[in-house]
């Protein structure tokens, strides 16, 4: 059970340089499933950055959230595709026709997974609604989680609270990533910090997550190995007392 719940807890390389992102990446390696490169890590350093994950013999979950024009995010998911990625995000609000061209580029690759990002974590109803989106977060992540199911897209990043409703809609039949993990923060409505729907390992887990991001609660931590250790057994108590396997 401990080496499915480590499978399931991925680490963002959030870090400015590709010497940090390397040292944090193969300290906390034996207790994750895989490495998340986002924006700041790949601005600076590209697939320099994505090799870090390789070297070590781990998936990688390149973060890029493309949106834009279809033929634009056609060529980025084909050249992502080259760097032998297991993950790329895209940001679901980019429409049916960006998805459905990234599908169809990333189905002639070997072995992407496209994931669509519903509504950041660091959005509440409130901001939905200052970009002119009413009906709460949950109605809009369902609405665009149909949407990139529809358009072939494997896979959702959406937050602990749209977990439940997602397997309801769709079974087993997608993939669910969820950030905005708070180790302890049980009931809060905020972290203290930019993430606004958050939750704990073990509740994201037992409401059906595949895969959980964690970023800053190992990054930060004064021991970031011990803290991914305790993450892994969080999820593998989770498992084994809810009996969810995949
Ligand atoms: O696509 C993501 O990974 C993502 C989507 C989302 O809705 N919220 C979110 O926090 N993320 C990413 O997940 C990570 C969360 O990091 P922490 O908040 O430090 O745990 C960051 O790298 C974010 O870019």
């Amino acid at each position: 059970m401990l080496d499915e719940a480590r499978r399931r807890l991925f680490f963002p390389l959030d870090y400015p340089t590709l010497e940090q992102a390397r040292e944090a990446a193969t300290a906390v390696a034996s207790s994750v499933g895989g490495l998340k490169i986002g924006l700041e890590l790949f601005v600076r350093e590209g697939a320099r950055a994505v090799q870090i994950g390789h070297d070590l013999d781990l998936d990688v979950f390149l973060d890029l959230k493309l949106h834009d024009i279809p033929e634009t995010v056609g060529r980025a998911v084909a050249a992502a595709a080259a760097l032998k990625v297991r993950y790329l995000t895209v940001h679901a609000g980019g429409g049916a026709a960006m998805m459905s061209r990234a599908a169809r580029v990333a189905a002639q690759s070997d072995g992407l997974i496209l994931l669509a990002v519903t509504v950041l974590t660091s959005l509440d109803a409130e901001d939905l609604h200052a970009v002119g989106v009413s009906g709460g977060t949950e109605d809009h992540a369902m609405r665009l989680a149909e949407l990139a199911r529809s358009s072939g897209i494997q896979g959702v990043v959406a937050s602990t609270a749209e977990v439940s409703a997602l397997r309801t809609r769709f079974g087993r039949d997608v993939l669910i990533v969820t950030p905005g993990i708070r180790p302890g923060v049980e009931k809060a409505s905020r972290a203290g910090d930019d993430q606004k729907r958050i939750s704990t390992p073990a509740q994201a887990i037992a409401a059906g997550a595949d895969l959980l991001v964690v970023g800053r609660p190992i990054r930060d931590a004064k021991d970031p190995l011990a803290a991914a250790r305790a993450i892994v057994s969080e999820i593998a108590r989770t498992l084994s007392s809810t009996s969810i396997t995949r």
